[in-house]
């Protein structure tokens, strides 16, 4: 019997076209500024070292690593320092009210519904716990972060990853086959399964379906069914 729900974001409850349309573009706009600005803070120093780890280049100029995670947005690489400076300078541009968190309508009112029917909800997303939270904190329909029990990003594993599921099982109190994992990413719920949760297939935009999963095209059709 399912008892908690873990959810992706990008395509999932959110369309994708907000992450990419809107969240990307305004990362990569505000990056170079953002980056040379507060290079010398904790947070943002420790994403500069850690992409000079990756590209190996120890003594890589700031130039070189701004251009470095701009391509990265270009390429939507889901590498955890670029992610977690994304989620850093999106802060601003949900404070300044330069756009809101979208939620589809079927989504938030699932989650509302599941909430108050006693599942414990937790995400699991590419975007940082900060940008999470922002995404949340900033929705189209309020602050709705009250709905989330624990949030959890690539610093647990990559989402085609089974160790990564098998890292947020072993932080719940629930065994592997008592969560179900939501996702618009088949490799995402093939490692998920891999890992004994359950999965939910969201076909929202027409993706191709897998024979391994169950699906819904949104969740106005999710039924008592899926949480046997
Ligand atoms: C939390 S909103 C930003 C989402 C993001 O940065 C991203 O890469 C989407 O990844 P997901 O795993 O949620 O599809
Ligand atoms: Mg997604």
């Amino acid at each position: 019997m399912i008892k908690a729900l873990l959810t992706d974001i990008e395509g999932t409850i959110t369309r994708i076209s907000f992450v990419k349309e809107v969240l990307f573009p305004y990362a990569a706009n505000q990056l170079p500024e953002f980056v040379k600005t507060h290079q010398t803070q904790s947070a943002v120093a420790e994403q500069i070292d850690a992409v000079k780890t990756i590209i190996e280049q120890p003594n890589a100029s700031i130039d070189l690593v701004i251009n470095t995670l701009l391509e990265w947005i270009r390429d939507d690489k889901k590498i955890t320092p670029l992610k977690q400076l994304q989620g850093l300078i999106w802060q601003t541009g949900y404070e300044n009210g330069d756009f809101t968190g979208h939620l589809y309508p079927d989504a938030y009112q699932f989650l509302v519904a599941q909430q108050q029917a006693g599942q414990q909800l937790y995400v699991y997303s590419s975007g940082s716990v900060k940008a999470q939270h922002l995404i949340f904190q900033y929705s189209d329909f309020g602050d709705i972060r009250p709905l989330f029990t624990d949030y959890f990003d690539t610093k647990v594993g990559a989402k085609q990853q089974q160790a990564a599921y098998e890292n947020i099982i072993a932080q719940l109190p629930l065994a592997a086959n008592e969560v179900l994992f939501l996702s618009d990413v088949a490799a995402e719920l093939d490692a998920a399964k891999a890992a004994g949760l359950k999965t939910l297939h969201l076909i929202r935009d027409g993706q191709a379906r897998s024979p391994e999963h169950n699906y819904i095209n949104d969740f106005s059709h999710f039924t008592a069914e899926h949480l046997a």
